[in-house]
């Protein structure tokens, strides 16, 4: 871990020359973005990034145009000063907290969009949420400039969707996916579990708990998906205050649902819980089948 106090920037031009600097010094630069309310979800993402990199930013950014209208952008919640704490912590060396002055300054008319892969799963509810996403995450990955960048799996559409534009945009950026980190009962981190009442957390643990469902299906040789995908949907349609919205099992890299056993699938859901979205995913690997 570095030992060098946490620096914080605002204007894109000081981000670009401190970060400039560094790699003139020779250090490899690692990116974590972050709408802020720092959880143990986005440490981890830092100290990924400070294992690998000399180097590690943190954007700090409540990017509007991925909330939809009806959505929780005003109620988000904002807590800069323990965040800086977290990130001075896990190893971050410079929090960059752009406001929208700055990201979408007058005049502002560019949008970056991933077709295919955005109208599906999440897109198909929240609608331009990841035209937002892709946009932000360009402006942020071409200030910032950096070698890595840092997402989480928990957000698993997000990260394909990243890599798709990374790729098709040929911006020089790898990205580097980080495993979901859990409560002690299994819920998924998130910034929003904080909106969720005793019993709304609850029946959240259905997500983790359909999940488990799945892996445990899979691990036995189970090779009927469809009959995966209904015994998710069966113990969370079974689950008191909360409201299904998918679960499904696809492929990781298109997203698109699958009907056979293929070497590898992701198990993705989303719920509502009360005025509160979930999501939750895993990776899923059929049993190895022994040889003769
Ligand atoms: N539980 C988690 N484990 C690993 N990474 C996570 C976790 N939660 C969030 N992240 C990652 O942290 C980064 C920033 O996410 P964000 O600031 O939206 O936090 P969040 O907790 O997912 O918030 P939200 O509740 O808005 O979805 C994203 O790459 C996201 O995937
Ligand atoms: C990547 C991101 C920081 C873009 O605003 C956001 O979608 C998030 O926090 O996952
Ligand atoms: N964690 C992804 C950002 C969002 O849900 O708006």
């Amino acid at each position: 871990m570095s030992d060098q106090a946490l620096e914080t920037v605002s204007e894109i031009s000081a981000l670009r020359k401190l970060v400039a600097s560094r790699r003139q010094q020779g250090a490899t630069i690692g990116f974590v973005p972050t709408m802020g309310a720092l959880h143990a979800g986005h440490t981890s993402l830092i100290e990924a990034a400070d294992a690998d990199c000399d180097f590690v930013v943190v954007s700090i950014y409540v990017n509007p145009t991925q909330f939809g209208p009806d959505e929780d952008f005003e109620r988000y919640p904002r807590v800069l000063e323990q965040d800086l704490a977290k990130c001075a912590a896990a190893g971050a060396n410079l929090v960059w907290t752009p406001d929208t002055s700055i990201m979408y300054p007058d005049g502002y008319s560019t949008d970056v969009t991933v077709k295919a892969l955005s109208r599906i799963l999440e897109g198909a509810t929240r609608t331009n949420h990841f035209q937002g996403v892709t946009t932000i995450v360009t402006k942020l990955l071409l200030s910032c400039l950096p070698d890595i960048a840092y997402f989480g799996a928990k957000d698993f559409q997000q990260q394909a969707i990243i890599r798709r534009m990374c790729l098709d945009l040929n911006i020089p950026v790898e990205i580097n996916t980080c495993p979901i980190i859990r409560d002690t009962d299994g819920l998924a981190l998130s910034s929003r579990n904080a909106y969720l009442s005793a019993e709304e957390r609850e029946a959240g643990l259905s997500l983790s708990r359909a999940l488990r469902l799945a892996e445990e299906k899979v691990a036995a040789g189970e090779t009927d998906i469809a009959q995966i995908k209904a015994a998710m949907q069966q113990l969370l349609n079974a689950t008191p205050l909360l409201k299904l919205d998918y679960a499904t099992i696809a492929d990781p890299t298109t997203l698109e649902d699958i009907s056979t056993v293929q070497s590898e699938m992701v198990a993705l859901i989303a719920a509502r819980v009360g005025t509160t979205r979930l999501i939750d995913n895993c990776q899923l690997a059929p049993a190895a089948t022994e040889k003769t």
